[in-house]
């Protein structure tokens, strides 16, 4: 239960400290390491910051998605009893929060929701460090859990979210809301930029969903709430939270001044090593759950690689795979703004629908590109690093890479190879990864990612139509 408050600030503050020298910024964060075609480009693509990943994600996604990926549940604490509900009546909830529920049109739990729900319902309160993948519905466990947990005849705050941005903070409380139309007694409050409360307030809303800094200010400086009353905190985008720095220290300062028994919920679509080790020091004694790792869905996904001369014959090669693929929708990913321009300007030239998504373009524009893409409107999406990792696009069943990524000694990026090529074979669906290579630097990438795996990638003759037809019939 409760946060571990005999460990002392000081050794809280090393891990602080510990973690601000370690390296983990994630690989594709805004100052991450360039992944293709060797570092230091001067229009290589700078990938979304894992903040905006996250929103764009959220905004493109219409429903849940469905993972068949087993959780794995790490138990902590051997006295509480572990079990997972089938249905959200199993779980006991207010009737008129249940009602809201079935108004959102969720008949059963997903995944994460089955497993989480009943251990952060459950009394005593338990802690819980929790992943599972970009749309499984963590959003809605933990706003479940808050809006459970608060007492709307006690005029305080009781629950807290702190999300990365005002972006999410809001699609936060907008699924707060809904969930809690039938609920007209429990208020909830936005600590965002833009909000504000004259000085001397106490607030009397239930939860607040807000950002690390505007919260600071109310619950620190301002004392507009007291966050030793708080007895649900929920650190959303934990990864983000724990591993950005400014959000860091602020969310540091606030967890510092929670009570011993409020109850701990971190949630997040991944987390790097060092970030679970820092979560793990902090909440003492979760319910880790963790989904088991995206490598296995290499298995479904068929991986080939075409030898070619030069950046022409790419092309060729890529106009010969489009003109088969009738089916589903490809993703291609260039090391440069400039090529994935030009392969775009040649592609369009020679008829082709294609999209292009890089970084100069507005939250607002990628967005309305990923929304067209998703409609299937382009069945081609052009891109850079800007959309590697976490944009679930259901459709695509062709991930094309024009680059091979690679780190700034020019050496495989392999965890990027697999965020890529895991664009298509989504939640266990076939798909297919096709490799453009065009000298020996480019073949010897191949050969490290082919031994980082333990997998051979295999030749493919992209003039070899009927062989590219029955693949990607297959896929
Ligand atoms: N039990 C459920 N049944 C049906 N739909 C659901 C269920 N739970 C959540 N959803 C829907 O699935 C979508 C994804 O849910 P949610 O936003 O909670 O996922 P998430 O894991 O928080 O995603 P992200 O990592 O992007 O924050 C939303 O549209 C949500 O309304």
């Amino acid at each position: 239960m409760a946060s571990n408050w005999a460990k002392s600030a000081e050794e809280q503050e090393k891990l602080v400290k510990k973690l601000s020298t370690t390296d983990i910024t994630p690989p594709n964060d805004a100052e991450g390491t360039p992944s293709s075609g060797g570092g230091g480009d001067e229009d290589e693509d700078k990938p979304v910051s894992p903040a905006e990943r996250s929103l764009l994600q959220k905004i493109i996604r219409k429903g849940l998605v469905e993972n068949k990926n087993d959780i794995e549940i790490q138990r902590k604490d051997p006295t509480s009893p572990l079990y997972s509900v089938k249905s959200f009546e199993a779980l006991h909830l207010k009737p008129n929060l249940l009602k809201g529920v079935f108004q959102m049109g969720f008949n059963a739990p997903s995944k994460i929701q089955e497993s989480a729900l009943p251990l952060l319902l459950a009394d005593p309160p338990q802690n819980m460090i929790a992943q599972s993948q970009s749309g499984t519905g963590k959003t809605a466990a933990f706003v479940l859990a808050m809006l459970s947990r608060v007492d709307p005849s006690k005029n305080y705050t009781q629950a807290l979210c702190l999300s990365p941005t005002y972006e999410l903070a809001i699609q936060t409380g907008e699924v707060a809301a809904k969930m809690a139309q039938f609920c007209p007694e429990i208020k909830i409050r936005y600590a965002v930029r833009g909000e504000e409360v004259p000085r001397g307030t106490k607030l009397t809303e239930h939860i607040i969903i807000g950002t690390p800094g505007k919260v600071v200010d109310w619950a620190i400086k301002f004392r507009f709430f007291d966050l030793s009353k708080i007895s649900v905190f929920v650190l959303d985008e934990a990864d983000v939270m724990i591993a950005t720095q400014g959000h860091q220290d602020q969310s540091f300062r606030i967890h510092k001044a929670l009570s011993r028994s409020c109850q701990m919920m971190f949630f997040s679509a991944t987390y790097e090593h060092d970030v679970m080790e820092f979560a793990e020091a902090i909440v003492t004694n979760p319910v880790v759950i963790r989904l088991k790792r995206e490598e296995e869905s290499l298995d479904n996904i068929k991986q080939y690689y075409v030898q070619c001369k030069n950046q022409d014959e790419k092309y060729q090669a890529i106009a010969n795979i489009y003109g088969v693929v009738t089916i589903g929708q490809a993703m291609i990913f260039c090391h440069t703004r400039k090529t994935a321009q030009w392969l775009v300007e040649r592609m369009t030239k020679d008829g082709h629908a294609v999209a292009l998504l890089s970084g100069d373009l507005t939250v607002e524009q990628r967005i309305a590109v990923l929304d067209r893409f998703r409609e299937g409107k382009e069945k081609v999406l052009i891109t850079t690093n800007v959309l590697s990792r976490g944009i679930d696009v259901e459709q695509v069943t062709i991930v094309v890479n024009f680059d091979l990524p690679i780190d700034l000694q020019r050496r495989a990026d392999c965890e990027t190879y697999l965020h890529r090529i895991g664009r298509t074979g989504r939640f266990g669906k076939a798909g297919l990864a096709i490799n453009l290579i065009d000298s020996p630097e480019s073949m010897d990438v191949l050969k490290q990612i082919e031994q980082h795996f333990g997998r051979k990638i295999n030749l493919l003759d992209a003039d070899d139509v009927d062989e590219i037809e029955k693949i990607a019939a297959d896929a």
